[in-house]
């Protein structure tokens, strides 16, 4: 990332420190400590993310301001309602819609192994260094379960991700007496959500992620996406009752026909 692009985040965030821990093709992570609005003297020791798009210079400079504003007003609404609704997402903080930046809480803490808690990095955790069997275990089969639950309850508020890999559930332990077995999954990273009803819309979210299990847990995924779906029901029933499961259902009927066009495609090259 060049290195312009950080001094313009920079300079839109005087006298904060900035350390950055991401930068994708939408937008630079960082984590910094400080609270944009309290005062010197009321500041902890609580991490934050603050979240940046820049600006695209192949893009028409008035588009290209419209675009981040939107975006970024699009992925804070989105967490705002998730929030209100009781379902896990990280919390706001701030938003300057027109400068492309979010904060927000920092979700998930660091792996045994140095490693931050994503849903990826713990399976890969469990596979490749705790003890044997873990990968499989009831451990792991009630957090799969509560991944999907946490996109069932998603879909049922007609809320689809647009992005949903391993990398975007991240692993917390919200309460300070839960051992190391003990994770909640938080979905991040809402730039690509939207509203939709759509049964085709949220099978594509469930398709992303059993592709991204696949690619990236190759001997474990048809048990972990087998988790997630039970869990993908529940949170549907918990929602919404008997109409939940109707609409679970219309769902894993689309899910079948996304993945049938996938394997079309993917033997056609
Ligand atoms: N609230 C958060 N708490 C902890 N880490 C976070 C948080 N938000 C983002 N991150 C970290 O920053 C990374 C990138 O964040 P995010 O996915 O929102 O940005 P992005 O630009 O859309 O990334 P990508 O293009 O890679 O999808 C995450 O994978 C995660 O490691």
């Amino acid at each position: 990332m060049a290195s312009h692009i950080i001094a313009q985040a920079q300079a839109y965030l005087p006298n904060i420190p900035l350390t950055m821990v991401s930068q994708g093709a939408e937008a630079l992570v960082f984590t910094t400590t400080t609270h944009p609005c309290l005062p010197v003297s009321e500041q902890t020791d609580t991490t934050y993310i603050i979240k940046y798009r820049p600006s695209k210079p192949y893009r028409h400079p008035k588009l290209d301001a419209q675009i981040t504003k939107h975006r970024t007003i699009s992925e804070a609404k989105i967490m705002h309602k998730l929030g209100q609704l009781g379902i896990r997402v990280p919390r706001l903080v701030a938003v300057d819609a027109p400068k492309g930046i979010i904060w927000m809480h920092f979700v998930g803490k660091l792996l045994a192994n140095g490693e931050m808690s994503s849903l990826k990095n713990w399976l890969w955790y469990l596979e490749r260094v705790s003890a044997p069997g873990s990968a499989t275990d009831a451990g792991t089969a009630r957090i799969l379960t509560q991944v999907g639950r946490e996109i069932g309850r998603l879909h049922m508020h007609d809320i689809v991700h647009g992005d949903l890999t391993t990398s975007n559930i991240l692993l917390e332990q919200p309460h300070t007496d839960m051992n190391d077995t003990d994770w909640e999954p938080v979905l991040i990273d809402y730039g690509l959500g939207s509203y939709s009803g759509l049964p085709e819309d949220k099978a594509v979210d469930l398709y992303v992620l059993e592709r991204a299990l696949l690619s990236t847990h190759p001997v474990f995924s048809e048990k972990y996406n087998a988790w997630v779906l039970e869990g993908y029901a529940l949170g549907h029933a918990e929602v919404g009752g008997k109409l939940g499961g109707k609409k679970c259902t219309e769902t894993l009927r689309r899910l079948d026909e996304v993945r049938m066009r996938g394997r079309k495609r993917s033997l056609l090259g």
